[in-house]
């Protein structure tokens, strides 16, 4: 089946104080109609700006080098053609994003909100009344006359994912949709999307920090380091074998529920943006298993066990301790 998105060697430049910084490096994905991709990866790794290249929200004068197509389409085809194509391709697409409180206007109605770009009168507001009630609001015909601070975080979200829905998307990116919200929430609204992607056969891109969350409702995550994917591998996979010492040390890191850990172990060092990036292995300044060579040569992202791996010393530390793990 051809995929629904296709990543090929995608860069990304943004503009700051008149250069352009490199955020995204070299990215190589695809993603089948119906799928679900979650991006994981510590602050600044290039998760946002990932999806913002498909949905064209990048800050204006960014620079996109390699191939993004969306059902075949070229997204970054140069000319007024180009463009229009672009827009057109992008009209099957939807994105939630982490504060739905801030993307609605709190003047607004939630009726009107949801009526904006549908159909008007009576018609746009039974859709709008079905469509919340879909995404679990109840007494819908009321709740469309309320104004956003009249609603929970948790309910704001279902709004944002409710309007995503009602332009009956073939994929949506969600950046970090449950990071404002309580836990009980969060697991509601995760519980949402998946339920509606089964349902609409809508490929998801579910961006989060939280590992266990993207495992939870994906069948596959990449997670990224320094604006590049360092391991590709199915969900159930990555969080019982990952590969690499990163995923490892991400994976470690968490706050469990079972051992008590005098302390957590944390991987040491900073997380890196591309641009900070050091020749060779960009995770080899936090690597405890880095030997010389990868500090010289930028391993290619590779097949290894069914997933891909960036690291060339993959098969050698293969049950060596991830960083953090040796402090258990
Ligand atoms: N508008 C912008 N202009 C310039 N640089 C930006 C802009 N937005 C993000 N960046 C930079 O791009 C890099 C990648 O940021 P991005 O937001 O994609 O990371 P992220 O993985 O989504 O992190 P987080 O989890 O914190 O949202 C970072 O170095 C960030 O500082």
């Amino acid at each position: 089946m051809n995929p629904l998105l296709r990543l090929d060697g995608m860069s990304v430049r943004v503009p700051v104080a008149g250069t352009l910084r490199e955020v995204v490096t070299d990215i190589t994905l695809d993603l089948a109609p119906g799928e679900a991709l979650g991006i994981v990866g510590e602050s600044g790794s290039g998760k946002s700006m990932t999806a913002r290249t498909v949905m064209g929200l990048l800050p204006r004068g960014s620079a996109v080098g390699g191939t993004v197509l969306l059902d075949g389409t070229d997204l970054y085809a140069p000319g007024r053609a180009g463009r229009a194509a672009a827009a057109t391709a992008r009209r099957g697409t939807g994105m939630v994003f982490q504060d739905a409180r801030a993307h609605l206007d709190p003047r607004q109605r939630i009726g009107d909100f949801l009526t904006e770009t549908g159909p008007a009168g009576r018609a746009g507001r039974t859709a709008a009344a079905a469509i919340l009630d879909r995404v679990g609001i109840d007494d819908a015909t009321r709740r469309l006359r309320q104004y956003p601070h009249e609603m929970s975080g948790g309910m704001l979200q279902r709004v944002m994912i409710a309007s995503v829905l009602l332009a009956a998307p073939r994929l949506v990116l969600a950046d970090e949709p449950t990071t404002a919200l309580d836990v009980t929430t969060q697991a509601e609204v995760v519980a949402l999307l998946d339920e509606l992607r089964r349902e609409n056969g809508t490929a998801l891109v579910f961006i989060t920090h939280d590992i266990d969350l993207a495992a939870a409702c994906c069948d596959r995550i990449a997670v990224m380091y320094a604006g590049s994917l360092h391991e590709v591998h199915r969900a159930d996979l990555l969080t019982t074998a990952p590969l690499h010492p990163y995923t490892r040390g991400l994976l470690a890191s968490r706050p469990g529920t079972r051992t008590r850990a005098a302390r957590l172990p944390v991987i040491p060092g900073r997380p890196l943006s591309a641009f900070e990036a050091p020749p060779g292995c960009a995770f080899a300044t936090r690597c405890t298993h880095a030997a010389d060579p990868c500090r010289e040569t930028r391993p290619p992202l590779a097949p290894h066990d069914g997933g891909l791996v960036r690291c060339d010393r993959v098969t050698e530390i293969g049950a060596a301790p991830a960083p953090g793990e040796a402090t258990r």
